[in-house]
């Protein structure tokens, strides 16, 4: 497992990891959220050997980064933020590169490349130098290095950034299939909430380098003001204000001109009941009524600007 405690990091006046504790189980993807700047790259640096810590400590696989971080390293793979260097080596001969930098050689490091050319679909570029690939295939390949001596850790800075819907899909496709081996770990930093949502089971909030929050996604939806509210689309405006006075109602949020309505549950309150049922009593003419688990958008937000301000 990953344990983070304390862990800290400064520039100069500036603290960009602030005693950051936190732990990761095997069997984990972790969202590892923040706004730009919020110190997600330097504890991922930090966590792989990168950058030392100024306080705190961390264990990867119950190896000291700081004492241990060799026999730490052999159980990580690592995709930095941005492309691969080596930008003129071809893309099989940087993966066979990577391999030898591992201790693979003959049959079995012929093999891991092939492996990885295959999963992370490379086969039309392998004789491509990296600086003339599109964004989308150097982080295949970085992706590729990073899998290349199948780690029981995976650190991934921003592993979806600046690739297309499509290519989005099949990154994440690929995580769930890596994490669906129940022993791995996979920390992925990402700023697109979408991403936790389709492939975390657990997510980190952070901001200025300070822990904001740790839960599953369902425990960070339900901190949502959304979390229960009930969404009604209208053939034609209502009163609102039976509404307004419904035991559990916190409020009552009005959109297109009155077809919309969201009613917005008190803390701990199952208003979708009541609210269906008052509709039913009223006549109105409902063409769907929905209840919602909660905005992480607005979550994360409401967390980052909390500590920003
Ligand atoms: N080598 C460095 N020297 C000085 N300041 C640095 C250095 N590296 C990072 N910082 C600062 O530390 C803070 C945290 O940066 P970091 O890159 O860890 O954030 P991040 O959460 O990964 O952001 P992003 O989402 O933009 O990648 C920022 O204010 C950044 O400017």
């Amino acid at each position: 497992m990953i344990s983070i405690n304390s862990l800290t990091k400064r520039f100069g006046e500036y603290t960009a990891v602030d005693n950051l504790s936190f732990d990761v189980h095997p069997g984990e993807v972790l969202g590892f959220l923040g706004p730009n700047g919020a110190g997600k790259s330097t504890t991922m640096k930090m966590l792989t050997g990168f950058l030392t810590p100024d306080g705190g400590s961390a264990t990867v696989c119950g190896y000291d980064i700081q004492t241990q971080i060799l026999q730490a390293q052999k159980e990580m793979g690592y995709l930095p933020e941005g492309a691969p260097c080596y930008g003129d080596m071809r893309v099989q001969t940087f993966l066979e590169f990577i391999a030898e930098v591992r201790g693979f050689s003959g049959a079995e490091k012929k093999q891991r490349v092939e492996r990885v050319i295959s999963q992370l679909e490379l086969e039309r570029v392998r004789e491509q130098s990296i600086e003339t690939l599109s964004k989308g295939f150097k982080r295949r390949v970085g992706l590729a290095q990073a899998i290349l001596h199948d780690p029981k850790v995976l650190i991934l800075d921003e592993p979806t950034d600046g690739l297309d819907p499509n290519q989005k899909y099949q990154v994440r496709k690929l995580i769930k299939q890596l994490a669906a081996d129940s022993n791995k770990i996979v920390v992925i930093s990402t700023h697109i909430l979408e991403e936790v949502s389709a492939v975390c089971t657990r997510a980190v909030v952070i901001g200025r380098g300070k822990l904001l929050a740790n839960g599953t996604p369902d425990e960070l939806e339900a901190m949502s003001r959304y979390h229960q509210a009930v969404t009604l689309n209208l053939e034609s405006p209502v009163d609102i204000e039976p509404l307004k006075g419904l035991s559990g109602v916190a409020d009552v949020e009005v959109q297109r001109e009155g077809l919309q309505l969201t009613v917005v549950a008190e803390p701990g309150r199952v208003i979708f009941p009541a609210v269906g049922e008052l509709a039913k009593q009223q006549s109105w003419l409902v063409r769907e009524l929905s209840v919602e688990r909660g905005r992480l958008d607005e979550v994360f937000r409401r967390l980052t600007a909390e500590e920003a301000a």
